[in-house]
């Protein structure tokens, strides 16, 4: 497969990136350094150093002797994107290059316009440049399990059956987030929805839950291969928090009640699920939706797993209750579905003591570079 992925600098762009490239698949990475730049401004970058995409891929081709293509550009901007589709005709194209931050999209009115503006532009201009170049490519975009919300009612793989008034139909299942970001989210799929039917676009939503990890099995060769791993409440997602905060003594940030629920996944199965969704297509006109998480906590049982590793470890972990600076619902009915990928043969990595031993000790490699300033700066939805 030759396969474009667009948002390759990211958490998981690069990661994927490897992936693909280590069974010789022909990989080009496309990112615009957003997440760089808004590490800089907001003073939350990397925990670990990362070298740029170009340098990054020198140091896979030097050691494994796989090629990978690097193209620096905004896909916002049209003319580039087609001069990439034109350029590669990818059969794969992956699409992370969204603003992928809730609390991002929640500073202010300006982060609200460039994330309506990146994620929606982004997708739209993908839909055209598969439609101007090769109608066949399959798209793969990484939505949001937080689509759905937490509805008082079992979470389907993205579509519903309803009976109204004796009569039956399928629809995508409801959705209602609880933040900008999840809502560009919901817009996209729509969007997607919308030129599936009419251009017959082939389309695989992945609806994805907080990812946890660092390491994938590439990374393993060298540490410059590491991924970009955030702890700050920005761009942190909460387990990835979480040991931070157990290694650097500051009591682990449960927003209020901690008895939400979401579907969590270790980075490991994110590889593993992009490339399955990739290696068997969605087809012609359909939009495919995978919801991707592998098994499902509360905050408190995160913190709880988390706490009880630490102190195993002989680190002095305290859990703080803190006010909820989002407006989401703390205690809720939860149970979504999520077999799709488990039968195209997904095997999950769950969160085991092993797992988070293992989080704990590559994080302890950067103990001191972690900017507890950074962990909590209540960013708030109202
Ligand atoms: O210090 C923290 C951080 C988060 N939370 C809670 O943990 C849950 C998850 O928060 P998160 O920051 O890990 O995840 P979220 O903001 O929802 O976004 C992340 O997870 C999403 C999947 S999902 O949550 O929508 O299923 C992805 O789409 C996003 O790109 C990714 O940043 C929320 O209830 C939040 O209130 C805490 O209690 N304490």
């Amino acid at each position: 497969m030759k396969v474009l992925i667009l948002g390759a600098d990211g958490y998981l762009g690069w990661p994927t990136c490897m992936y693909f490239s280590q069974r010789n698949h022909e990989v080009i990475g496309v990112d615009n350094y957003f997440r760089r730049q808004a590490g800089m401004e907001l003073d939350c970058e990397s925990l670990i150093p990362t070298p740029n995409l170009n340098r990054r891929a020198k140091i896979w081709q030097e050691l494994t002797g796989k090629k990978i293509d690097i193209q620096i550009g905004d896909v916002t901007h049209y003319p580039f994107l087609l001069s990439l589709m034109r350029q590669y005709t990818p059969d794969v194209v992956i699409h992370y290059a969204e603003q992928p931050s809730a609390p991002y999209s929640m500073i202010d009115h300006e982060k609200a316009v460039f994330t309506v503006q990146n994620n929606l532009i982004s997708t739209l201009n993908i839909a055209y440049a598969i439609k101007a170049v090769n109608l066949d490519c399959h798209l793969i975009k990484i939505g949001t399990m937080g689509e759905y919300g937490t509805p008082d009612i079992d979470i389907e793989e993205g579509w519903l059956e309803i009976e109204h008034k004796g009569r039956k139909d399928r629809f995508l299942f409801p959705r209602q987030a609880s933040s900008l970001y999840h809502t560009t989210k919901i817009q996209d799929t729509d969007l997607l929805w919308f030129y599936v039917r009419t251009w017959g676009l082939r389309v695989t939503d992945l609806m994805q839950g907080p990812v946890y990890g660092i390491k994938t099995e590439e990374s393993e060769l060298d540490e410059n291969l590491l991924t970009i791993f955030n702890y700050d409440e920005v761009f942190g997602t909460v387990l990835n928090r979480f040991i931070v905060q157990a290694i650097a003594g500051y009591p682990l940030t449960v927003f209020g009640k901690g008895e939400q629920i979401r579907g969590f996944i270790n980075i490991k199965d994110t590889m593993q699920c992009v490339y399955l969704a990739a290696a068997n297509p969605a087809a012609s006109g359909e939009l495919r939706i995978f919801n991707q998480v592998t098994e499902t906590f509360s905050i408190n049982q995160l913190a709880d797993k988390v706490k009880n590793t630490g102190l195993t470890l002989g680190y002095n972990v305290e859990i703080a209750h803190i006010e909820n600076p989002r407006v989401e619902k703390e205690k809720h009915y939860y149970n979504p579905t999520y077999t799709g990928l488990l039968e195209i043969g997904l095997e999950p990595h769950y969160l085991t003591e092993e797992v988070l031993i293992d989080l704990f000790n590559i994080v302890s490699n950067y103990q001191n570079a972690i900017n507890v300033d950074t962990i909590f700066r209540g960013v708030k939805w109202n």
